[in-house]
């Protein structure tokens, strides 16, 4: 290559690492240093601030960007200006409701009655529509316009609702296409899941709730192991997914390309479902990031195809004989996306195969993986073979990059994949392929030398101040999880369970602390497994997080004393079902009082539950808490935890979770809003008089 040929490559290079770099910077700015231009799942955070100026000011255009997709036949060329419209409209809201089935249904079945009934007489507005494909019909779609929240007070009311539910925990606002992934992998609840990059989390949370279907059974033999390099993104995950109250999951902080082996049952786990939801240039994402229509530049998906390839490989390897692995991503190009499935495909041959998905969610709809693409250059330059790239780009467009030659094309099914197009239902952009792994495939877990090389685990990959090359970082170590051992069972343990009535069948070599079992602040609850795979494991990955607390220790003198333990509200499913003692049965009237204060006194409960509180002890104390709210044909199993003082009571439930219970009981919005309002004054004053005090 002659000299101009060398600076041209070097300044076509530099031109393609400055573009990364600054959209590097930029993301990280915004979303703790994820190497992406974008996720999916800010949605929450990013429509409740109000819209910026700039954002009307962008120009929704970028030639390079149409050159590429309309060449390549991306939408079938009748639709094109349809795709090129729908990418310049906003998103419009969707949500989904969340949490276990009964409890789940209870929220929907209030939100229909409540909120969606009076907007069925208006015609000035757009009606709620269904996500017909989501099970359950939990998922919805809203025009929750400025303009039509002006116009239409009802919808404002439902605005709060839901953006007071979301901070419960009972509503997720997600993406439409970004709950896709974990449908398509038929989640059971003895399933070994692994969520490969995980972070902020709405798809385990997904996960989770299927982990949980059976409810009859708090604590299912499946769990899942939720990933992500980012250790700051990791505690978002925590966040997300602590809500759900599940004894079954545990985040990890790892590079997923390099994940090692996980120790389990004399052998290393191999997955039966995995999602891979790989970083991404992120370009289906733009009516939510209308920025990236400037920053769109094929540089991107050049530099993340070989960390996708890398992650989804790993996946492939971890994956076991039969099981399942769903690949996404929120990008149109075909290079993050047919690319990486099909050099898969190659690389793995005769081992896994495509798992056709275009049927498997009736009322979606969806267009088939490409078989055919090409690259484009910064000159806008179209090349449909390696052999057509000039020199100066050969490093960064890759051979693997392109389709292969069309026999082989044929025999990879990419068909199979789905892609989701904005103009077709209101929605963003997606890729999801599925792989299964054939039953007489070599099993990983049978393998006792670990086929990756292990990373020291107190390190972690970030990204320098240009955000272009890595290098390492020490984080803060975590605490080491500490089971119950014989001892804290015979003697600490036996003092509480006696006092809690803890059916003998619960595992209590299952509690753990993040110090010793008689002193930590907060004691939580593992499943059995999961106690089995931090075991083994806690010394070669970093685990952040697991498990549900069940008791919290409170600051009664005696450290020791039983009834320092006060039982945690999130460990409810577990409590409920092996707690048998320190249990009130409410009346309604019960309820309405402990929702609407703070404290109770027990002279102003019903007579039965006075008897009920006198038979029980005089014991200071956690007491558990039981209502059925009748709602039509719907059963609201309400249960929570309360302290019985020296002579009231006092409900440890959240000002949402009053509002959702006391929503529950019928009690009209503007009513509820007035109780809230009056007992957030009423915790002042107690506040204050225990500060005097
Ligand atoms: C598209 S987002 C995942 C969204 C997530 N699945 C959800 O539904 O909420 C991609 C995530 O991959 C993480 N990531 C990037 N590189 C990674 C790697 N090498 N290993 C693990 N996670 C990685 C990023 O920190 C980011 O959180």
């Amino acid at each position: 290559m002659g000299r101009r040929g060398h600076k041209k490559q070097k300044a076509f290079r530099r031109a393609t690492v400055d573009a990364i770099r600054k959209a590097r910077l930029e993301k990280q700015k915004g979303t703790n240093g994820e190497p992406t231009t974008a996720t999916n799942e800010d949605q929450a955070t990013s429509e409740d601030r109000p819209r910026v100026s700039k954002y009307e000011d962008i120009v929704k255009e970028n030639a390079l960007f149409e050159k590429y997709y309309k060449t390549m036949n991306l939408v079938p060329d009748d639709e094109w200006d349809a795709f090129l419209a729908a990418l310049k409209e906003p998103l419009p809201v969707t949500f989904r409701v969340t949490g276990f089935r009964t409890h789940a249904f209870a929220v929907m079945h209030l939100i229909r009655e409540r909120y969606f009934q009076p907007l069925q007489s208006s015609t000035a507005i757009e009606k709620p529509k269904e996500l017909v494909w989501y099970p359950g019909s939990l998922a919805w779609e809203l025009n929750l316009s400025r303009n039509q929240l002006r116009s239409h007070p009802e919808l404002q009311k439902l605005k709060e609702f839901l953006y007071e539910q979301t901070e419960h925990g009972n509503i997720s606002r997600q993406e439409a296409v970004s709950m896709i992934p974990p449908l398509v992998l038929d989640i059971q609840p003895h399933h070994k899941i692994l969520d490969m990059c995980a972070a902020p989390g709405s798809k385990t949370a997904q996960i989770i709730e299927c982990l949980h279907r059976d409810e009859s059974n708090p604590i299912p033999s499946g769990f899942v192991i939720a990933n992500d390099v980012d250790n700051k993104r990791c505690y978002t995950l925590v966040h997300q997914v602590k809500r759900l109250e599940s004894p079954c999951f545990a985040i990890i902080n790892h590079d997923a390309s390099n994940l090692p082996n996980l120790k389990f049952d004399n052998g290393n786990i191999s997955f039966d479902r995995i999602l891979c939801d790989v970083p991404c240039s992120g370009d289906g994402t733009l009516r939510k990031n209308p920025d990236l229509w400037k920053k769109w530049n094929p540089g991107h998906a050049f530099s993340l195809q070989s960390i996708q390839l890398r992650i989804a490989t790993r996946g492939i390897q971890l994956l076991a004989p039969g099981g399942l692995m769903v690949y996404s991503t929120c990008s149109l190009n075909p290079i993050e996306n047919e690319s990486v499935v099909a050099q898969l495909l190659q690389a793995f041959q005769g081992q896994i195969s495509l798992v056709d998905i275009g049927d498997k969610l009736p009322g979606l709809k969806t267009i088939p993986g490409l078989k055919k693409w090409c690259i484009i250059g910064k000159n806008q330059e179209i090349y449909n073979s390696f052999e057509e790239v000039p020199k100066n780009m050969q490093s960064l467009a890759r051979p693997n990059m392109f389709a292969p030659s069309s026999d082989v094309i044929e025999q990879l099914n990419l068909e199979r994949c789905i892609r989701l197009l904005p103009h077709h239902q209101n929605t963003g952009a997606f890729f999801v392929a599925l792989f299964q792994k054939h039953d007489k495939t070599v099993d990983v877990s049978q393998s006792t030398e670990d086929e990756v090389s292990q990373k020291r685990p107190a390190e972690e990959i970030v990204f320098n101040e240009e955000g272009a090359n890595f290098k390492r970082a020490r984080y803060h170590r975590e605490n080491p999880f500490i089971f119950f051992n014989e001892n804290d069972i015979k003697g600490f343990w036996k003092d509480i369970s006696e006092f809690f009535g803890v059916n003998s069948s619960f595992p209590a070599d299952q509690l753990m602390t993040r110090i010793a079992a008689d002193s930590g602040r907060n004691i939580y609850f593992v499943s059995d497994s999961l106690k089995q795979i931090v075991t083994l494991n806690q010394d070669r990955i970093k685990f952040i997080n697991m498990g549900v607390r069940l008791f919290v220790r409170t600051d009664l003198r005696n450290d020791k004393d039983k009834r320092s333990l006060r039982l945690a509200q999130e460990g409810i499913a577990i409590i409920d079902n092996y707690f048998s003692k320190r249990r009130l049965q409410l009346e309604e009237h019960d309820l309405l009082l402990l929702l609407a204060h703070a404290h109770t006194y027990f002279t102003d409960l019903s007579t039965s539950v006075q008897s009920q509180i006198q038979n029980i002890s005089n014991d200071l104390g956690s007491l558990i808490c039981s209502y059925n709210i009748k709602q039509e044909n719907l059963n609201i199993p309400i249960v929570f935890v309360s302290w019985r003082g020296r002579n009231s009571l006092r409900p440890f439930v959240s000002h949402s979770s009053r509002k959702f219970y006391l929503a529950s009981c019928n009690i009209d919005q503007i009513k509820i809003n007035e109780i809230i309002d009056k007992l957030t004054i009423e915790e002042k004053t107690n506040n204050k008089k225990s500060d005097d005090s």
